[in-house]
């Protein structure tokens, strides 16, 4: 079945742009639009990002937008456990693209250079009063993981359920991969607005994968519901 008929069927919404161009700015207004509702609702909004390569177009398109940044909370879903000057950290790309999420924003890094389990038991404390987050923005790797939370992990499905114990976890390194840490199922799936950027044919494919199996095993499997909405766009 296709993408559309699969998301369909899951209650999940679908906007296919042309390119990833036009999926950043799409997303971007999108979030700006979402952000702008809380702030008018209720003074305060909060988003967590993610990271790696996909998100640049958008970002740098988010940066352009007129928000009111100071009320505003930002995070991340997930980061690598280095510093915001290694140029693997998610907080550095937020510096890089997005300057205001760490200038002006109300901004929460989850690496606080302490170690990984006590600045995921730091992160928990904080982020619990800013919940539940207005936006939530994932990617996707080809593998099915979101933020990083990896299929195989120890404790994936306590790690990705709505009740989680913890807000955030410090993720293990694996062969080629550095420790991490991750907001959990708790963080990520109360969000007000759920949204997932892809591009590209392999991502497409896992997703349907996902999206046909259910499988658990695939940790996106878990947000693919209301009020989760999906960005694709071919590749560039
Ligand atoms: O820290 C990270 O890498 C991200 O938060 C991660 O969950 C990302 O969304 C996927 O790995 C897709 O990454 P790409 O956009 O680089 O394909």
């Amino acid at each position: 079945m296709t993408l559309a008929t699969l998301a369909c069927a899951s209650g999940v919404g679908l906007f296919q742009t042309a390119g990833p161009d036009e999926l950043a700015a799409q997303l971007a207004n999108r979030v700006a639009a979402a952000l702008n509702t809380a702030l008018a609702e209720r003074g305060v909004a909060s988003l967590a990002l993610s990271g790696g390569r996909s998100p640049e177009p958008f970002l740098r398109h988010l940066a352009t937008l007129p928000l009111d940044w100071a009320r505003i909370r930002v995070t991340l879903v997930d980061e690598r456990w280095v510093p915001v000057e290694h140029p693997d950290s998610n907080a550095g790309l937020l510096r890089r693209c997005l300057p205001q999420a760490l200038e002006t924003a109300q901004w929460m890094p989850l690496y606080q250079g302490i170690s990984p389990q006590a600045d995921a038991e730091q992160v928990d404390l904080h982020l619990a009063g800013w919940l539940p987050l207005d936006v939530v923005v994932l990617g996707m790797g080809n593998d099915g993981h979101t933020a990083s939370l990896f299929p195989g992990m120890p404790g994936l499905a306590q790690a990705l359920a709505v009740d989680a114990p913890q807000l955030c976890l410090a993720i293990p390194a694996q062969a080629g991969r550095a420790e991490r840490l991750s907001l959990s199922g708790r963080a990520l799936r109360t969000a007000g607005l759920q949204l997932l950027a892809i591009s590209g044919d392999d991502k497409r494919r896992t997703l349907i994968r996902a999206l046909e199996s259910r499988d658990a095993g695939l940790p996106i499997s878990a947000f693919l519901a209301p009020p989760l909405d999906i960005y694709y766009s071919p590749p560039g």
